[in-house]
């Protein structure tokens, strides 16, 4: 196993804005997540999950600490890491087709390579035959599958995915975990992926780094061994929603206590 992504003693305070305190975000973090690994950041809202995949994604800087992508630290944004959002982020006055061919002229292909590699996307995300639409005449699903297909075409080593589906009703949300895990086998890139859902990081992961409310810390780290295709349903899949939703009880019920004794 080789590692893609090194997290190392990282750490992330804004500071304090007027009467207010500097806001420690993250406090000490390390881990690593191997090449091809499809890992979920989950917990309670505010606990700095979004904030760790954005360090990753190079759109800001952490304050103490480094994360090192196939060994070169990250400084900033690059094209070995690709992004998705939870809003769309299309261009609206783009068809779905020209979004997506988009990004592939940035990155310097030729016209043939960008139509082909374009088509090839649209059709893994079942979006060909809606190709022409612009974002406006899609529904939330597509447009999140247009996204995706505009992040996946341009290739990224990482694809870094920050609640892609948390807009989403949930019969079409468990569509796209279902198209996103084909997308991934297929194409086996490295996967962090930021959830709220304990079913959805079940059901996606081969392992969950949980974090808590307190202090941005990872409070546990989760190998999630169940064999795939996973069904929601299965004894086994709802035993791991157990022992994930303990941890994250347990994790409140610690910082409760030290709040209280504080
Ligand atoms: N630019 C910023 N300036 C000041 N504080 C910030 C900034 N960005 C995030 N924070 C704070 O850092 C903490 C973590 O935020 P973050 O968005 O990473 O949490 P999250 O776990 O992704 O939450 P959610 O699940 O609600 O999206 C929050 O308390 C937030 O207010």
């Amino acid at each position: 196993m080789t590692i893609q992504i090194s997290i190392d003693q990282l750490s992330k305070t804004f500071p304090g804005r007027n009467d207010t305190a500097a806001f420690t975000a993250l406090s000490n973090i390390s881990c690593d997540i191997n090449s091809n690994e499809f890992v979920c950041l989950l917990g309670p809202s505010g606990c700095g999950k979004s904030t760790l995949l954005g360090l990753i994604a190079g759109h800001d800087q952490p304050s103490k600490g480094q994360i090192v992508v196939d060994n070169h630290t990250v400084t900033g944004p690059g094209a070995d890491r690709g992004m998705v959002f939870q809003q769309y982020a299309l261009f609206p006055w783009y068809t779905v087709e020209q979004n997506v061919l988009l990004g592939l002229k940035i990155k310097g292909l030729s016209p043939e390579e960008r139509t082909g590699r374009a088509e090839r996307m649209l059709r893994s995300v079942n979006l060909w035959e809606h190709r022409s639409k612009f974002p406006r005449e899609l529904s939330g699903g597509m447009k999140q599958r247009a996204a995706i297909a505009r992040t996946l075409a341009i290739e990224p080593d990482v694809l870094l995915m920050d609640e892609p589906f948390g807009a989403l009703d949930e019969q079409t949300r468990e569509r796209l975990q279902d198209e996103l895990l084909t997308i991934w086998q297929e194409s086996r890139r490295t996967v962090v992926f930021v959830t709220h859902s304990i079913q959805e990081a079940v059901m996606l992961s081969d392992r969950i780094l949980l974090m808590g409310r307190q202090q941005g810390r990872i409070i546990a780290d989760v190998h999630n061994t169940l064999p795939r295709p996973r069904d929601r349903m299965s004894t086994d899949f709802v035993a791991v929603e157990r022992e994930v939703h303990g941890y994250l009880k347990q994790a409140e019920f610690t910082a409760n206590e030290e709040a209280a004794n504080a």
